[in-house]
């Protein structure tokens, strides 16, 4: 079992982040919010692994958005993480599915977190100018940079944790798009990676 300590986080912020965990965990069979097996993992290979990005991002920020949420990761994780240190001061959801808007919804309300959700298309929803963006498991990198031109804001920073092909995703990013970048590894595995992306524009 993970410990307040491995995560760099307080009683508190452990005991909110238990609590989800247990929301997740009882919602999980009806709506499959995380795959059946790696729920047996749930701490390493979903919290912590969401929970690393925080300290990557500028401190303080105003506006955190997380698209295509899922179960909440990492945005549900980055909201139990900013209620303690008050930044960001918001983090925005964006999740197309009803069931899984539902869920997080809820977990916004038991645990009162600053966060709000979106339930719609990230393409047909109006710029979110966000100081930070994440993107778990959503798409590729080519598509995700459309995505940050859309709501990030001009001088933010978006989050890609990517797996062992991110050096092939680069590559094929880069022939349409411009942006700066900065890599950190996972510390939940050895391999996938952290990219950092700004200054994103058209080729
Ligand atoms: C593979 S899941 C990943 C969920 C979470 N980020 C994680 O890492 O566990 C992708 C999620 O994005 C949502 N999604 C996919 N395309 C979307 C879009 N265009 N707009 C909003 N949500 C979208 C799906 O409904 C799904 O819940």
């Amino acid at each position: 079992m993970i410990t307040p300590e491995a995560l760099d986080v307080s009683r508190e912020t452990f005991a909110r982040l238990e609590a989800y965990a247990a929301l997740l965990e009882k919602w999980n069979p009806k709506i499959n919010l995380v795959s059946r097996e790696s729920l047996g993992d749930l701490w390493v290979r979903h919290i912590q692994d969401s929970a690393q990005l925080y300290a990557l991002a500028p401190n303080p920020c105003k506006i955190w958005a997380d698209l295509g949420s899922g179960g909440g990761f990492p945005g549900l994780v980055i909201a139990i993480m900013a209620l303690e240190h008050g930044t960001p001061a918001e983090v925005i959801l964006v999740e197309s599915d009803q069931r899984k808007a539902t869920f997080l919804r809820t977990v916004i309300r038991e645990l009162s977190l600053p966060a709000r959700v979106i339930c719609d298309r990230i393409e047909r929803i109006p710029p979110l100018n966000a100081d930070v963006l994440s993107a778990r498991a959503l798409a590729d990198l080519t598509a995700l940079l459309g995505f940050a031109a859309q709501h990030l804001a001009p001088d933010g920073t978006a989050l890609f944790p990517k797996g062992v092909q991110w050096e092939k995703e680069l590559q094929a990013a880069q022939s349409q798009w411009n942006f700066t970048y900065h890599v950190d590894k996972s510390l939940t595995e050895t391999g996938p990676v952290i990219l950092s992306v700004k200054g994103v524009s058209r080729v």
